[in-house]
């Protein structure tokens, strides 16, 4: 018997990640090619004209898994009974700015959409936050949507897996390691700059990559800088942030969420539950695995000095984000 469709409220529809995303959720690389999809597209209301072509563009295709699409402007109508939510509608950085620089302007988003999330969406909802800085706008979204006390805080999530591909794509290349043979890698803390890309414990077919790589000014003066500042480079490159590979992380993310990652380690930017020292509550990245659409926090990795150092370092950026938007919260 075919499946009942899952609801998916995606924002940003008209963005460049929307429209490197809604094609690949539709053909079903998200949750899975026998799982149809109801897509619940959010935009601005000036946007609507650009959404309705993507939309033109999405039946053109003729997905035999899009089981129906909604065009909207209001956050209660995009996120009633949606099951996963993928907020990516926000301002995107340019040249010369942080991503912190972006949240002034675009946390109020996220107190408007967590309270909507908060009322109207299915009560077991899994969101992964995009839009920048994602780690703060998740949390925002999360502590406003809890208040309603229908979701879950643990079902609020940020992305830090573009950080964690792009680390594995890293090691591959100065390992000369196929990128599928690396197990094990984590991404600690904020997607920024201060993000803590850990291969300590990573691993290709029983290999230590630590000792593979056997270069510790590597590490911290190439691939920390490299991966910590990608996002820069690309906006440096293109003109515009990434958006393919956002997209890519995006759908990696929830796909392991809801499918599991069968034992094998992923990055997905939580809320602490205290673990490794982390306060409880603020959305950092952890190495988590996944399994039946619950994540679990890899425990017991040693954490050395250096280690605690980049992870302070991380969470201290996000605490002061935390402390930047209190105000919205109150
Ligand atoms: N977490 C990550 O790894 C990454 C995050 N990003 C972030 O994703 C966000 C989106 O990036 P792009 O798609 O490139 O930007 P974009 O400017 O191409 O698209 C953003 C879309 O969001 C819409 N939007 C703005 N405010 C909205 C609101 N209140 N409700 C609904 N829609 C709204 C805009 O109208 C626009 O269509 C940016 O904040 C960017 O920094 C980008 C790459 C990676
Ligand atoms: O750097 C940016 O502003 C966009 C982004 O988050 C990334 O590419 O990692």
């Amino acid at each position: 018997m075919a499946k009942a469709p899952v609801r998916v409220a995606v924002t940003g529809a008209a963005g460049q990640i929307g429209y490197s995303l809604l094609f690949r959720i539709a053909s079903g690389e998200m949750l899975g090619k026998d799982q149809p999809v109801i897509l619940q597209l959010l935009d601005l209301p000036q946007a609507q004209k650009a959404v309705k072509g993507v939309m033109m563009e999405l039946e053109d295709c003729a997905f035999p898994l899009l089981a129906g699409m909604i065009a909207t402007d209001d956050p209660n109508v995009a996120f009633k009974d949606a099951q996963v939510c993928l907020l990516v509608g926000a301002r995107p950085r340019g040249p010369g700015m942080e991503r912190k620089d972006l949240l002034t302007e675009n946390a109020k988003i996220f107190t408007v959409q967590g309270a909507a999330i908060g009322q109207h969406a299915a009560p077991d909802v899994k969101v992964l936050v995009v839009g920048n800085p994602c780690n703060t706008n998740a949390y925002i979204a999360k502590e406003i949507a809890v208040k309603y006390g229908r979701v879950s805080a643990k079902n609020f999530t940020g992305m830090l897996r573009l950080d964690h591909n792009r680390a594995l794509s890293q090691l591959a290349g100065k390992t000369g390691r196929e990128v599928s043979s690396l197990k094990n890698l984590v991404v600690w803390g904020n997607h920024s700059p201060t993000m803590y890309a850990d291969y300590r414990f990573t691993t290709s077919n029983g290999d230590k990559v630590p000792a593979l790589v056997n270069d510790e000014a590597w590490n911290r003066d190439v691939f920390l800088p490299t991966v910590g500042k990608r996002g820069a480079a690309i906006i440096e490159a293109r003109g515009l942030s990434s958006a393919a590979s956002a997209a890519n992380a995006a759908i990696d993310h929830i796909r392991d969420w809801v499918l599991g990652s069968n034992g094998e380690w992923v990055t997905m930017g939580i809320p602490s539950d205290g673990s490794y020292g982390i306060p409880e509550g603020i959305i950092y990245g952890f190495p988590v695995t996944t399994e039946n659409g619950e994540y679990k926090i890899v425990q017991g990795l040693e954490i050395d000095q250096f280690s605690r150092e980049r992870m302070t370092h991380t969470l201290n950026e996000l605490l002061e984000e935390r402390d930047g938007v209190k105000d919205l919260l109150a």
